[in-house]
């Protein structure tokens, strides 16, 4: 981000002062490089950070991060061994440590997982440390980022690179690029209410580095300081950390608090000690990938599968693929559906099968559950607001079905984009716990979307444009199923009922290790009974529980195929009404 000076040389001619010898490089920063080297009477390695003084400001940068290095050594601080100073530079000796934080984030990232938590507990414990201990002394570290934390040999995390250590309360105004990095500079530095490095600046830093390593990182973006400026102003801790724990939400609410006068500071934090323990230990414990197998919940296998949640940025790329070819056979058979005069009404993901067929284990994707569907023609006589059930029944629903109001075709759509997300995402977009708050919440699903689109989410154009269409708030411009609108939709480009199977090995890429093998025989029975019958009544999948007094009445409408072959479940449901929409919807396929 920034432009290297154009007169701080590296100094990569330069021989290493006796007794080190260069054994490879490790890198170069701002204003020096480091290598990697061998103390050849002891044999011992080190890294030698060369600075060199050729030019005046790097000089006294070059002071400050020698002197500061020298007077505050402490077991979460990169240890130097010895200062030389030979041909116009300085050779710092320090121990060797084994890679940087920012080394690691993006080798787990590039394996498609985040650190491990109790891994994030411990770096996060050393790094609060170090930056307690220069606190104390009333030093600001003044640029924390993953690449200033080198990780030792043995797994201790340690501020590394002092060229930004800064005595606080010093009066002096300090240059931009003294100021640390954009992308963890705290929201006073670029109103320039602060303009030197300070410690609640160190603190937002650190909730920064803390965020990314618990969810994904690039949650900052832009170009130039004025980009930045707009993301860091704008940016919204409760949105960046909604599905944390909730001691973690607060503990990242309060660093990352954009009045540093209200940002708690790190003796606060270590005073009230049990914060942060407390905090991942709850995150911990949150339930793992371990999947049973229920035969019905083959979209829940799913889901959890790919509940990779805060991980989301390293796995997206591999799953959008996967996640299309799902949304088309969904929206194929909601297509094939209005083409009948249906309107479904109620495409949650508890309503989306997996079938298994046969050996060859192609899964394919069917809409069920057609309790809540009604004539498209006749759809305002169907009331859909029913009060009193369980919200998970609200959260895919419309925004105008949610205000009571006419609603069209497109309510469908809307919930095919809810699932969507909900696969690309790990999570649904709403997580309400009442219709009040849903409501509340549903106007900012363009900012959920902006979240998906950020480069870090590494999701094509054309799936984003995809979820905008059918996630538009306003239902006259949201993407229908009528004339095959939707599923002409580019993000589709390609795909076709005959060629979108997935096989249990596109799911197997993205499993965790812990997923057990599928059991096919469940859907293996299933066909044999379909074979048998296409009307009759299957066990095998019952309805979830929790959805409404209309569990009883399943018809499963295969989607693939263009015969939209129906095989009705039990349709001895209480009500009568759906019994005659379940029949007319059988009768007129
Ligand atoms: N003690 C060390 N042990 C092992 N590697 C190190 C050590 N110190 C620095 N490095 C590595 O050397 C490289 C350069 O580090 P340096 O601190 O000079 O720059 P930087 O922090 O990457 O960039 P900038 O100066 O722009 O902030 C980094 O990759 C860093 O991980």
């Amino acid at each position: 981000m920034y432009k290297k000076r154009a007169s701080a040389k590296r100094p990569f001619q330069l021989s290493l002062p006796k007794p080190y010898v260069r054994v490879k490089d490790l890198g170069s920063g701002r204003f020096g490089a480091v290598y990697q080297a061998k103390h050849t009477v002891t044999g011992e390695l080190f890294a030698i950070k060369i600075l060199n003084f050729n030019n005046d400001p790097g000089y006294q940068k070059n002071d400050r991060e020698i002197n500061k290095l020298r007077n505050f050594q402490h077991s979460n601080v990169v240890r130097l061994v010895e200062v030389q100073e030979e041909h116009l530079a300085h050779f710092l000796v320090l121990e060797l440590c084994a890679c940087s934080l920012a080394h690691q984030m993006r080798e787990s990232s590039s394996k498609g997982a985040n650190l491990d938590r109790s891994t994030i507990f411990r770096y996060m414990c050393d790094i609060l440390e170090g930056l307690a201990f220069l606190h104390r002394n009333k030093q600001a570290f003044g640029d924390l980022k993953p690449s200033n934390i080198l990780i030792s040999k043995d797994g201790v995390a340690k501020l590394g690179d002092f060229g930004g250590v800064t005595s606080v309360g010093t009066g002096k105004t300090n240059t931009s690029t003294e100021l640390g990095t954009y992308q963890y500079w705290a929201p006073e530095f670029f109103t320039r209410s602060t303009t030197q490095p300070s410690l609640k600046g160190d603190m937002w830093s650190f909730g920064m580095i803390l965020l990314e390593m618990v969810t994904r990182p690039g949650w900052i973006t832009g170009s130039g300081e004025p980009g930045f400026a707009q993301s860091v102003c704008g940016f919204d801790v409760s949105t960046a950390t909604r599905y944390l724990s909730e001691p973690l939400q607060r503990l990242l609410a309060s660093l990352l608090n954009p009045n540093p006068k209200e940002r708690c500071s790190s003796s606060e934090l270590i005073q009230s000690g049990q914060t942060i323990s407390s905090s991942f230990k709850q995150e911990l414990q949150r339930p793992s990938s371990k999947h049973s197998l229920p035969p019905n919940k083959m979209f829940k296998l799913m889901t959890d599968t790919l509940d990779y949640g805060d991980q989301a940025s390293q796995r997206l790329p591999v799953l959008e693929d996967i996640v299309r070819k799902v949304i088309f056979m969904i929206a194929h058979g909601i297509t094939d559906l209005h083409k009948a005069g249906f309107l479904h009404r109620f495409l949650v993901p508890a309503n989306v099968c997996f079938r298994c067929d046969g050996e060859s284990a192609t899964v394919r994707a069917l809409v069920s559950n057609f309790s809540r569907a009604c004539p498209i023609a006749d759809r305002q006589s169907f009331p859909l607001r029913s009060e009193g059930l369980p919200i998970k029944t609200y959260l895919y629903m419309a925004p105008e079905v949610l205000d009571g109001l006419e609603y069209g075709e497109s309510i469908d759509a809307w919930s095919l984009g809810c699932i969507a997300m909900e696969l690309l995402y790990g999570h649904p977009p709403f997580e309400s716990v009442d219709i009040d708050e849903l409501r509340k919440e549903v106007p900012s699903i363009p900012t959920f979307i902006d979240d998906l689109a950020a480069p870090a989410a590494g999701l094509t154009d054309d799936c984003i444009s995809f979820l905008s269409r059918v996630l538009d708030l306003n239902q006259m411009s949201r993407l229908s199923f009528s004339n095959n609108a939707l599923l002409s939709h580019r993000w589709f480009a390609g795909l076709s009922p005959s060629n979108c199977d997935l096989t249990w090995d596109d799911f197997q890429t993205l499993a965790p290790s812990d997923i057990p093998q599928p059991q096919t025989t469940v859907f293996d029975s299933l066909s044999e009974e379909h074979e048998q019958s296409t009307v009759q009544h299957h066990e095998a999948i019952p309805a979830e529980a929790d959805q409404g007094p209309n569990e009883e009445s399943s018809i499963y409408l295969d989607l693939l195929g263009n015969r939209s072959e129906v095989y009705a479940g039990r349709i001895a449901g209480e009500s009568q009404s759906i019994q005659k929409t379940a029949q007319q919807l059988v009768d007129s396929i």
